[in-house]
């Protein structure tokens, strides 16, 4: 599918949710990208806006994440919706069954490789998440190409799949994307023939707005603008959140 042209896309009308399932991406897109990815939080709003949403779409609602689902779960404090975290290789349902694809060996190798560089670069940081490692060049962006080029090297002698992030590189288990995630829940019977929405702001977010166009729905860019398979645009998180409380 072809990039749209961004400064063409508009809010997405309040009405959309209707006979939607929609799907939502976290960081820079239900709260504020900040300093360290330990810098988040979910406060009073949200967490009564995400219950309105689920209200809104008959339960059909879905955080689609690049984080392990994890760190999302334990954000919200037991959430009544489900997360697929790991960028669409994890599933966590509000009954508690989890779906979670397995670890590659090489992570340790990788991680330890991080390590070491981030000692070399002050404000580095490096996560380790369930299915990946991500190095964090946002505490001094001076470090992003060394960043870059460790990430691609472990990349391929791992044979991982690379990642790219807003001031992150991530090396991760493949087989699949947020694209697939949204494919996969929209198999349930909950919310097949349903229209998918899904809102999110980052690299990790456009397979998932190809797939929700391709089954019937639309793909909402959160932020500046820039090529995107999304059809509708809002300009920030801000927006977002007023959006969302309007559409709900
Ligand atoms: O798919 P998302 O829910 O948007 O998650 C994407 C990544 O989010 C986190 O990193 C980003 O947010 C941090 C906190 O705002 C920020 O410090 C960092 O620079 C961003 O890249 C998270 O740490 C990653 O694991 C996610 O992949």
């Amino acid at each position: 599918m072809q990039a749209a042209e961004a400064e063409a896309l508009i809010a997405p009308p309040v009405d959309i949710l209707e006979d939607a399932s929609l799907f939502l991406d976290f960081d820079g897109t239900l709260v504020e990208i900040a300093a360290r990815p330990d810098g988040v939080a979910v406060d009073a709003r949200l967490t009564a806006l995400m219950r309105r949403l689920r209200e809104r779409v008959h339960g059909r609602l879905a955080i689609l994440s690049g984080r392990a689902a994890a760190d999302i779960r334990t954000l919200f404090g037991t959430p009544e919706f489900i997360v697929s975290g790991s960028h669409g290789m994890e599933f966590h349902y509000p009954d508690g069954d989890a779906v979670l694809a397995p670890r590659p060996e090489s992570l340790s190798s990788a991680l330890a490789d991080m390590r070491d560089l981030a000692e070399c670069w002050p404000g580095v940081l490096v996560e380790d998440k369930p299915l990946g490692a991500a190095l964090h060049y946002r505490g001094n962006p001076q470090a992003e190409q060394a960043c870059i080029a460790l990430a691609q090297t472990l990349a391929a002698r791992h044979g991982l799949y690379l990642q790219t992030g807003k001031m992150m590189i991530e090396v991760r288990a493949g087989g699949g994307d947020k694209g697939d995630a949204l494919r996969r829940l929209m198999e349930s019977p909950e919310m097949r023939g349903t229209t998918p929405i899904f809102l999110g702001d980052d690299d990790t977010d456009e397979p998932g707005f190809i797939a929700a166009a391709m089954l019937g729905g639309a793909g909402v860019l959160i932020g500046p603008e820039r090529p995107t398979a999304a059809r509708y645009r809002l300009a920030s998180v801000s927006d977002t959140l007023d959006w969302l409380e309007t559409a709900s």
